[in-house]
């Protein structure tokens, strides 16, 4: 499968300055040589690796130029993928971008499948499969922190902690294989203890790594936050502050806003993903209903949720009904229209009754109080442990769970040694633990879910 040659066009489909068809595999000159000609009089053949040439695009058969390109010839092994590559950098319209393409099928290529440029790159050991998954990471950053972790990911950093810990497990590991080796010379229960140390550390940092990664999984995929509360509280408005634009329609008749609005904010480095939605009560109208039915999807399946009460009119019996509903969420509790109304006393009520909640007394209006809404939202993030300039090695729920694999196995090691079982137990157990990690660098890992990350990839890629 590898000995064949893949192209796809590997911009967005549209109108832009430049598009770029991308072919590689054994095949990619000899089809540049068949519908590129040079327009400088270079000999383009006769040049380095990673170079770009002037010409045209035309099609052999019919004599017809298709695009007036630049081609980007990067000769195997030292490509992205391993494999000969070129790259024919088009006008970014449609049409020259699929005739160019056509042409290429026509000559020898088949079609990429998503992500197959960086399946090759993975299958051919230009990256692990931690790197792989980094460069769709990179590609979805939604903050300067997300892309920092992304490409903290892409470097390496991780695979090299995880085969550093792989080292270690090896070298535990050979110890033990001695005992198994020299059961006779009595050495082992001196050695069990000092194995048992061994582990122990290893733990320690196994544990360090998936604790951070609580946060990592944030600055990948963004915090869930829900703004919620009843009709008029200035749920939109907030919204709208905290994103500085007037996306949400904000009037003063309650159940404005009907369909949740999404939006994607940057506070602090963190990249939020903020709903508006259908302010919470009991209603016969059937589409405020879905709306509100919606909300509560959506609570309960957020990281964060801001929960808006109005100092003007006080705590109402339904915004204890929407209290309630969070109960159990992480939440901050926002004490709105602080500017017409007692905030701090209602402030000091709902505190006296969530004692657990962070309450913050705020005017969207004036825009007091806002700047501790972001304050809140990065203390809640971050726990104090971590600041956006730290970044987390772990960002994958995937990674995350192979790291809590080998520590369970690292359990198990323990537990063999405390109750001096047969050393052969400790030996599988182990070694288990060392293929878990496997699973992060893609060294252990099962085709099938090799299959499944890369389909997540676009075209192209
Ligand atoms: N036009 C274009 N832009 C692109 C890419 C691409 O493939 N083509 N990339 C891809 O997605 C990214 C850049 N990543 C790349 C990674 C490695 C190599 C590469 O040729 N690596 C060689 C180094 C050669 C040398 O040292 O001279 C290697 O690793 O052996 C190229 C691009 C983003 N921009
Ligand atoms: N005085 C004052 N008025 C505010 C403040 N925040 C919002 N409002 C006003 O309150 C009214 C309702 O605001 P919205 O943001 O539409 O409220 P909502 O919670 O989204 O309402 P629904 O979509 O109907 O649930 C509007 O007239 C806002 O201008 C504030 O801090 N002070
Ligand atoms: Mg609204």
């Amino acid at each position: 499968m590898l000995d064949d040659t893949i192209a796809a066009i590997a911009t967005p489909l549209g109108e832009g300055a430049i598009g770029i068809v991308r072919v590689s595999g054994p095949e990619a000159i000899a089809i540049a040589e068949k519908i590129f000609v040079s327009r400088t009089g270079v000999d383009w053949r006769r040049q380095g690796s990673h170079r770009l040439f002037y010409g045209l695009v035309v099609d052999p058969d019919t004599g017809q130029p298709v695009d007036e390109v630049l081609l980007g010839v990067m000769y195997a092994p030292r490509t992205f993928t391993r494999e000969d590559v070129v790259e024919f950098n088009c006008h970014g319209g449609i049409v020259p971008l699929r005739r160019t393409l056509e042409l290429v099928l026509q000559h020898g290529a088949r079609l990429a499948e998503p992500g197959e440029f960086t399946r090759r790159a993975f299958l051919n050991g230009r990256l692990d499969l931690a790197q792989a998954e980094s460069i769709l990471d990179i590609i979805r950053a939604k903050t300067d922190a997300g892309l920092a972790v992304a490409m903290s990911l892409l470097s390496g950093e991780l695979s090299s902690r995880v085969r550093r810990f792989q080292d270690q497990l090896l070298g535990i590991l050979a110890q033990v294989e001695a005992d198994i080796d020299f059961p006779e010379e009595d050495i082992e229960v001196a050695s069990r203890e000092d194995l048992k140390i061994s582990v122990l550390a290893l733990m320690g940092d196994l544990e360090e790594l998936i604790h951070q990664a609580r946060f990592g999984k944030v600055f990948r995929e963004g915090l869930r936050t829900v703004i919620v509360g009843r009709p008029n509280v200035g749920k939109s408005s907030l919204l709208n502050a905290l994103l500085r634009e007037k996306r949400a329609i904000v009037t003063e008749i309650p159940g404005t806003t009907r369909d949740v609005i999404e939006e994607v904010v940057n506070i602090r480095g963190i990249p939020v993903r903020l709903a508006d939605t259908a302010g919470l009560r009991d209603t016969d109208d059937i589409v405020e209903k879905i709306g509100v039915e919606r909300s509560r999807e959506l609570v309960k399946a957020a990281d964060l949720v801001l929960v808006v009460l109005d100092a003007s009119t006080g705590l109402t019996s339904e915004d204890r009904a929407v209290l309630e509903l969070v109960d159990e969420q992480k939440g901050i509790i926002l004490i709105n229209k602080s500017d017409i109304g007692d905030g701090e006393g209602l402030a000091r009520q709902v505190a006296d009754l969530y004692p657990d909640k962070p309450v913050e007394v705020i005017s969207v209006k004036t825009g007091y109080g806002l700047s501790k809404v972001e304050e809140a939202i990065e203390r809640l993030v971050l726990g104090g442990q971590a600041t956006a300039s730290q970044m987390p090695l772990v960002s994958h729920v995937r990674h995350k769970q192979a790291l809590v694999r080998c520590h369970e196995h690292l359990q198990e090691v323990l537990r063999a040694l405390s109750a001096g079982e047969n050393i052969d137990l400790v030996a599988i157990d182990l070694r288990a633990a060392w293929e878990a990690l496997g699973e992060i660098t893609g060294d252990t890992v099962a085709e099938d879910i090799v299959d499944r990350i890369f389909q997540d990839f676009c075209i192209g890629k």
